[in-house]
């Protein structure tokens, strides 16, 4: 579904990502584990478009990654605290939505409401569609996170340390949810942690990086210690 082949990323003089081949298939969490610095966010950016390569390929489904193929959820959660939930969830459609409506987001056609409710109802939340989004929870408002990005219905979703932000209780619950979604919608969820025992837990795969080399490529639960032992300069 996600394939990134040959990727290589430079910011100025240095290189922090070299020749990086990471694939993700339809129905699959994959976590990306690795020390501060190692890569994680520019990996996750290459894929997003998000900094340019140096050299390498970004294919979704096989052909180059388009604008609305890949949905982003982040560990600081962007969510517009003022707007109701379902509003929130509503602006992942915004890039499919005509200029003129999407200039009004106020006014999102009924479908789009529809279909942001169905997302909410996805993540348990649907009770909740018409709070002021600020007034939710940290978990609960990764969860809305994740309902806007499936209401963009973007194939691929990439999710940067959901949840470092969160408790030990939502941050099971929203990782048991990325691989639920993962699983029963056949996405391609990439998400960086820094939990190497929630990726044992809920990822199917995972991919190891050091000095922006990718260094394991296999079980959620291998050992990962030497990911984080000493640093080793780009
Ligand atoms: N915009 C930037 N300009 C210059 N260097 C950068 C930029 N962003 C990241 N870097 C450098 O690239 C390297 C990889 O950074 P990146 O954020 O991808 O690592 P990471 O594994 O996600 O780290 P962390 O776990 O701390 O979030 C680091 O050495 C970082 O200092």
């Amino acid at each position: 579904m996600l394939a990134l082949t040959g990727i290589s990323v430079r910011y100025g003089d240095r290189r922090v990502l070299h020749d990086v081949d990471v694939t993700v298939v339809r129905g699959e969490l994959l976590t990306v584990l690795g020390a501060n610095g190692s890569g994680k966010s520019t990996l996750l950016r290459a894929a997003a478009g998000l900094v340019p390569t140096e050299s390498g390929t970004v294919t979704v489904a096989g052909r180059p990654r388009g604008r609305l193929d890949v949905a982003m959820v982040f560990q600081q959660i962007h969510l517009v605290r003022r707007r109701s939930v379902l509003d929130n969830v509503c602006c992942g459609a915004l890039g499919r939505l005509s200029l003129r409506r999407s200039m009004l987001p106020a006014l999102f056609p009924r479908e789009v409401r529809e279909e942001a409710m169905a997302c909410l109802d996805r993540v348990g939340l649907a009770d909740r569609a018409h709070d002021r989004a600020g007034s939710l929870s940290g978990g609960q408002q990764q969860r809305v996170a994740i309902a806007r990005a499936l209401c963009q219905r973007a194939g691929v979703v990439l999710a940067d340390e959901p949840v470092s932000a969160l408790d030990p209780a939502a941050a099971e619950q929203v990782m048991a949810l990325l691989a639920e979604l993962a699983h029963t919608e056949g996405l391609a969820v990439l998400a960086v942690l820094h939990q190497p025992a929630l990726a044992a837990r809920h990822a199917d795969r995972l991919v190891g990086l050091r000095a922006g080399h990718v260094v394991l490529d296999g079980a959620p639960d291998q050992p990962v210690d030497d990911l984080y032992r000493e640093r080793v300069a780009a």
